[in-house]
């Protein structure tokens, strides 16, 4: 009982502290909330949603054990606590890696340092053309049922899942798309990577995203373009073998079954997605920070 009264005299003596608290402790608090806020958003979707409630279930359990004073099962706990923080880390390393690598997509890297080495030459996306031969082989292919997955590439280089296909390098034709996605071709298989205008490689293998809120009647070729989407910020267009529906996945989010003219849309944004604009602004801001220096040496 002892360590209740322990418990909640500390508990409550640090309320008294309260009117010793500094600006910063306020921000410090704003910086956790959202912390544990999108930490709490992003593990939702994830396997790791059922572990971390079973170990809140622990963690529970441990304090009760605490408050009674269970000395054999803190012992146990105490003792197995580093190994089971270890095996956390080894069984979710992939869902680890894939949270660092959502937060480098954040652009807060890219926004700061303007000469990112993962980033493209900003020459724009694609062309007027590549959007209308894109929109034409998916709805062509769409129409005979040929299912198909297009990933075209955006400020995150997908070189890692260009290697596990078969390089082609060819400018993007909307007969050149149907050829490669017709049945029983040598490569109908996986996905197709696009790079601005030219069709890079085909037959990539894709990572499936594990999101769960997907529909379970969605198979593996939408988990695909939905995974690459969670790891990368392209955007993949996916046709269905199945129902011949169009639908596009970006950021993690898939959009089932859309219109020719919403996919074309869809394209024209990713294509004029202001990036030009962004690079003026960043240019103009490098500048005058430089131009700044100089007149301070002087
Ligand atoms: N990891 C992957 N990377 C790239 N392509 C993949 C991957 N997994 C599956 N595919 C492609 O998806 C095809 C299988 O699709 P499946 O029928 O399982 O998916 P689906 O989402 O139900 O699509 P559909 O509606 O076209 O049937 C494979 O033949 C392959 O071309």
């Amino acid at each position: 009982m002892g360590r209740i009264f322990d418990f909640l005299e500390n508990y409550f003596g640090a309320f008294a502290s309260f009117s010793t608290i500094r600006w910063i402790d306020i921000v410090e608090i704003l910086l956790i909330a959202v912390f544990v806020y999108q930490f709490m958003l992003w593990i939702r979707n994830t396997r790791a949603y059922s572990l971390l409630k079973g170990i809140l279930i622990v963690l529970v359990f441990t304090f009760i054990a605490y408050l009674l004073e269970m000395n054999t099962i803190l012992w146990l706990v105490y003792n197995a606590g580093g190994y089971a923080i270890t095996a956390i880390l080894i069984i979710f390393q992939p869902e680890l890696r894939k949270a660092l690598e959502e937060l480098g997509h954040k652009k807060i890297v890219s926004t700061l340092i303007p000469f990112d080495s993962n980033k493209k030459e900003e020459t724009g996306r694609f062309s007027d053309r590549t959007v209308n031969e894109i929109v034409r082989a998916s709805f062509e292919m769409g129409a005979v049922k040929t299912g198909a997955l297009i990933v075209i590439e955006e400020d995150t280089i997908l070189n890692e899942f260009i290697r596990t296909g078969i390089n082609l390098d060819s400018l993007i034709s909307s007969q050149l798309l149907i050829n490669i996605f017709e049945h029983n071709t040598p490569l109908h298989d996986g996905a197709v990577i696009v790079r601005g205008d030219r069709i890079v490689a085909a037959t990539c293998y894709l990572p499936l995203s594990d999101n769960l809120e997907l529909n379970k009647n969605l198979g593996t070729r939408h988990r695909a373009g939905v995974g690459i989407s969670e790891v990368s910020d392209s955007l993949t267009i996916i046709v269905s073998e199945e129902t011949g529906r169009v639908s596009v996945a970006n950021r993690g989010r898939l959009q089932v079954g859309v219109t020719k003219e919403e996919l074309r849309e869809i394209l024209k944004v990713e294509q004029n997605n202001v990036k030009q604009e962004k690079l003026k602004n960043k240019r103009k801001f490098w500048k005058g920070l430089m131009k700044n220096e100089k007149k301070s040496d002087e």
